[in-house]
């Protein structure tokens, strides 16, 4: 394993931010943290660089206890948020800065600088004041400047925070590339699903200082472990119930549930794609209380005369009126019982 966290726990005052945490990250892998403001994600990379010190457990590198290793001998590479670019440096200054730290002949560094800058797609604007660059140019330099010393794991702190929408899509796809082809080992955290599912091999996601889950994109999104973590992908389905063979009987009537599924009081997770608008006489009779455009389909949001809202996706054709009373009923294939 390139990284390891035993056990690693990080306390303010009373207050575990980072809470016995076990993470292993291989070699060439790459790791989304995710989770809300405040569960802990920059604690967990600031733990691996050496910048917070642990109350209990241990970081490897490599198999090694990293217990009383400085961050600038770790071998690990930071991005923050705020790329903080130094402003009377030009890019090629900027881009270097990370090499002359470790102390690279001139001309070497030189050559170096101009390999990153043409990897992160601005061949050629070495002389550029950093002042004069765009949002999503700054980001670029700084990810150059941080790749630059060729560091053995790669930690980014919200790397694409600050940028529009449209940006932050083309970087994502540009970045997972250059990981990619690099092999670099990347940690990254985010709070944004979306960014972190487009990058990772892996997705970790945390809840109050403690990893809820961890899984590939695919496996957390199909399969989230609970409320929580299925509540913060955005998912607005999530009722209580009772399962009995096949079904459960929960707010919404009885709902069918795939073979096999854990029995007794549970947690449900209706994917908005299960809920089947039909005539008004059959199924869960609902009002459609709000439609949101979604771009390939629209959200409907339901009130049934008892019981919580349900949102379902319908095709941009089929989406009844707002007002219209309709009949539900629901896929078993898109329900999940949480744990
Ligand atoms: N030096 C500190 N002293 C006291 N509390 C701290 C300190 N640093 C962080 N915390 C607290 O620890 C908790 C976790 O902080 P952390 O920055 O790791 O969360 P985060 O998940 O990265 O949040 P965000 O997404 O908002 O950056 C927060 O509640 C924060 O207020």
């Amino acid at each position: 394993m390139l990284l390891s966290l035993d056990a690693a726990t990080v306390r303010f005052g009373e207050r575990a931010v980072l809470d016995a945490v076990d993470l292993d990250v291989a070699e060439h892998e790459v790791v989304c943290v995710l989770g809300p403001s405040g569960s802990g994600k920059s604690t967990l990379l600031r733990v691996v660089a050496g910048l917070q010190p642990l109350a209990s457990g241990r970081v490897l590198l490599d198999g090694l206890d990293q217990a009383g290793v400085p961050a600038h001998k770790r071998g690990v590479g930071l991005m923050f948020q705020d790329h903080q670019l130094f402003p009377q440096r030009d890019v090629a200054g900027n881009v270097a800065f990370g090499l002359r730290m470790h102390s690279a002949p001139k001309g070497e560094a030189a050559e170096r600088v101009r390999e990153l800058l043409e990897l992160v797609g601005l061949p050629g604007a070495g002389t550029r004041a950093v002042s004069a660059l765009s949002g999503g140019e700054q980001q670029r330099v700084a990810l150059a400047r941080a790749l630059a010393p060729r560091p053995r794991l790669l930690m980014l702190d919200e790397p694409l925070g600050q940028l529009d929408r449209s940006l932050r899509e083309r970087l994502v796809v540009e970045l997972r590339e250059l990981f990619g082809r690099l092999g670099t080992t990347v940690l990254a955290v985010t709070h944004d699903q979306g960014e972190a599912f487009a990058l990772a091999d892996r997705v970790v996601v945390m809840r109050d200082g403690r990893i809820a889950q961890s899984g590939t994109p695919l496996e957390v999104w199909q399969r989230p472990a609970d409320a929580f973590v299925a509540r913060f992908l955005g998912f607005e389905n999530v009722v209580p119930g009772t399962v009995v063979g096949e079904a459960a009987d929960t707010a919404w009537g009885k709902v069918p549930v795939p073979e096999g599924s854990a029995q007794g009081p549970r947690t449900l997770l209706v994917r908005p794609g299960g809920v089947r608008l039909g005539p008004a006489a059959e199924g869960l009779p609902c009002t459609v209380a709000a439609r949101t455009f979604k771009g390939t389909h629209v959200a409907v949001h339901l009130q049934p005369e008892d019981g919580p809202r349900l949102e379902a996706a319908c095709a941009l054709r089929d989406a009844p009126e707002v007002g219209d009373v309709v009949g539900v009923d629901f896929d078993a294939a898109e329900i999940v019982v949480l744990g």
